[in-house]
């Protein structure tokens, strides 16, 4: 049977994340290996140019599952008929820019962004942002878009989960595919929690096999949260190869439903869930079935967890209420 191509969105397609996410989406990791897909790349038109040259490297592929690939410094252009958007392209901050600064730039950005996604998406659409700060970006984006329901707006904090199951898997000498049920709590930064008192290892409870909160306070949470300083640090680059990987989980993981017993971590739109107050884009443990994230419900938060969601929580609250203040949503 031929199956009509998925056009994807991809923003910033020319960064360093563009570059190591374009090739799996082409040969089929996004969404499925029996699922044709339609690249739209969207840039600035300084970055148009390199955008062609990955394009030319995509047709070398011969990836027989690319049907297309077209390239744009137009968003409305470039989300026409998207089924799924990747808001990777993002103002990064530099040296001596303020917080306001960074997310007026971002406003700047994601709400003209978010516009485009209502007024020309496929009814369909699914968005993942990517680009920091992530949370909030993808809240004004939301916010622009009152025509799309706002669950399919999402934050990505795949990659914090991923690290944060490599990290524990380490500690514990298992493999990754023992750890099940982590949960990473928050915002996309360094006040983010990861959480292992729900989590599993090959069927034990996670912090009673660890059984050691010193670790847990001062080394495993520190490690996860600031992974991504680590990483700058030490490449002299900050996380690509791993960011795409983690957006392709993201999606994936959506588009196919997560295991049965299992969860992961997303960045949803809060329905009000464990003081999580409603609209803001938080992120939750979550399964996914029939291309719907849910909350997982009724975990017992003990004071230890309690304490670090409510800062990271606290961290969002503050971020909207500057881009409100902004007039950005
Ligand atoms: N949520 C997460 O876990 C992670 C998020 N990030 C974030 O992802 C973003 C992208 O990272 P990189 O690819 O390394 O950055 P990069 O600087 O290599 O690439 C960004 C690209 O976006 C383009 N761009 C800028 N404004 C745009 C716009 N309005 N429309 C379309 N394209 C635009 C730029 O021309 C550039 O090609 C950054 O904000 C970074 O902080 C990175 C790692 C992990
Ligand atoms: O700070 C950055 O741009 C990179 C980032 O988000 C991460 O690696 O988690």
């Amino acid at each position: 049977m031929t199956r009509t191509p998925v056009n994807v969105t991809v923003t910033g397609a020319a960064g360093q994340i563009g570059y190591a996410l374009l090739f799996r989406i082409a040969s089929g990791h996004l969404l499925g290996a029996d699922v044709p897909v339609k690249l739209r790349l969207l840039e600035i038109p300084q970055g148009v140019k390199a955008a062609e040259g990955t394009a030319m490297e995509l047709d070398d592929c011969a990836f027989p599952l690319l049907k297309g690939i077209d390239i744009f410094d137009d968003p409305n252009a470039a989300f026409a008929g998207a089924n799924v958007g990747l808001l990777v392209g993002a103002r990064p901050r530099t040296a001596g820019m303020e917080r306001g600064d960074l997310l007026s730039a971002n406003g700047g950005i994601f709400g003209p962004q978010g516009k485009a996604i209502n007024d020309n998406a496929a009814d369909d659409i699914r968005i993942l942002v990517v680009g920091n700060p992530a949370n909030t970006n993808a809240l004004i984006a939301q916010n622009h878009a009152p025509d799309v329901p706002a669950d399919r707006f999402t934050a990505m904090t795949r990659l914090d989960h991923n690290r944060a199951v490599a990290q524990l898997s380490k500690k514990l000498g298992v493999g990754v595919d023992d750890v099940k049920r982590l949960t990473i709590w928050g915002n996309h930064s360094a006040t983010q929690y990861p959480d292992i008192f729900h989590a599993e290892v090959a069927g034990k409870n996670a912090a009673e096999a660890v059984a050691d909160e010193k670790w847990l306070a001062e080394e495993f949470i520190p490690t996860v949260a600031k992974r991504g300083a680590a990483i700058i640090d030490a490449r002299g680059a900050s996380s690509a190869a791993s960011a795409a990987n983690a957006a392709i989980d993201h999606v994936f993981t959506w588009t196919n439903g997560t295991a049965e017993g299992d969860w992961t971590s997303a960045g949803v739109v809060s329905d009000g869930s464990y003081g999580v107050p409603e609209g803001l884009i938080s992120s939750f443990p979550v399964t996914a079935k029939n291309g719907k994230f849910e909350i997982v419900q009724g975990l017992d938060i003990n004071e230890f967890s309690r304490t670090r969601i409510d800062a990271s929580v606290q961290e969002l609250v503050e971020e909207r209420d500057a881009v409100k203040q902004l007039g950005l949503i």
